[in-house]
């Protein structure tokens, strides 16, 4: 899509309130091309809210918001952003084919290519052969997967989803992720989730909500300071091991996080660190559980350094 904006998402100073409830506070950020991001927060914090005004069903009391330099509902981003609503709905009535291609067609696609991309998306969430049952007839999983099959018709750019593996069985919930991961080189997904492990495998941002205020948003990736994070979780640590770790070359400081894991700060120059921590683990005849390049959400978010 052109536009003169570099940005996906631009949200200045934006302010909502419910009555006396402040449901955002002063809420700013911008989101570049090529990113999955993770909205995360506790109940209440805010998240559906933004989400509702990024989408142009609620409008922000005070400050501004551009969708690829747009005002979010703007003609322009008709096809361009869809969202999957927390509590998205079917109609019981209709045939899953009948909705879907009603709805391509509502975004201005011709029957013939709203029946099209209705096949297609179906087939994406593993839901080809359901065409034609009604929705009253399909398990809560299987409407879950159909609402994410509809925020994909039309090729849209951004696609926000608002709990979109809540209710799901771990498998379809992880074929739901595959689906997220392998669509995310070309769409820009926004995710809202209480799964902290599944964003911080799916993304690559994080916005944390609190009470409407955005305390965080930062980049989950490696930083180019110079400084790199392993957290190893063991079967058991002790403070022993901990001061075994913090002597290995490149070490910076070692932080027990969690009752069975280390957070290991290293020096980038020392690439081979996590080798060294497995060999380590070896000699001693530590059982680890697992080595993760990185460090949690969870700890980033929750502990202190
Ligand atoms: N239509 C509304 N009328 C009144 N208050 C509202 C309305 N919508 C949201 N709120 C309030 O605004 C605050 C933020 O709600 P919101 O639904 O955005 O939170 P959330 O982060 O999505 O929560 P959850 O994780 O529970 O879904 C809450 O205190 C909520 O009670």
């Amino acid at each position: 899509m052109s536009t003169s904006s570099p940005f996906v998402i631009e949200v200045n100073d934006v302010t909502k309130r419910f009555a006396s409830k402040c449901a955002l506070d002063k809420v700013s950020f911008t989101l570049d091309h090529g990113h999955t991001v993770a909205l995360v927060g506790p109940n209440g914090a805010g998240k559906t809210t933004l989400f509702s005004i990024l989408c142009g069903f609620l409008q922000a009391d005070t400050g501004s918001v551009r969708v690829f330099g747009h005002t979010p509902g703007h003609n322009a981003l008709f096809g361009v952003l869809s969202a999957l609503p927390q509590d998205a709905q079917l109609d019981p009535r209709f045939s899953v084919g009948k909705q879907l291609t009603f709805y391509g067609q509502l975004q201005g696609l011709s029957r013939r290519d709203a029946t099209r991309e209705t096949a297609r998306v179906l087939e994406l969430v593993d839901l080809g052969n359901q065409l034609n049952a009604k929705a009253s007839e399909l398990s809560h999983g299987m409407r879950k997967r159909i609402c994410i099959a509809q925020a994909l018709i039309g090729q849209p750019k951004i696609v926000l989803l608002d709990e979109a593996t809540a209710g799901l069985d771990p498998i379809n919930a992880k074929a739901i992720r595959s689906l997220i991961a392998s669509l995310s080189k070309d769409i820009t997904f926004m995710l809202s989730s209480h799964d902290l492990s599944e964003l911080e495998r799916l993304c690559d941002t994080v916005l944390y909500l609190e009470h409407g205020k955005l305390t965080s948003h930062q980049r989950y990736t490696q930083n180019n300071s110079g400084t790199a994070f392993l957290t190893l979780q063991l079967q058991q640590v002790t403070d022993q091991m901990r001061e075994q770790i913090a002597h290995l070359t490149g070490v910076k400081h070692v932080r027990q996080s969690q009752p069975d894991e280390f957070v290991i700060e290293y020096d980038t120059c020392h690439k081979a660190l996590d080798i060294t921590l497995l060999e380590l683990c070896h000699h001693q005849g530590w059982t680890y559980k697992q080595l993760i390049n990185g460090n949690t959400l969870e700890n980033e978010l929750f502990t202190s350094p």
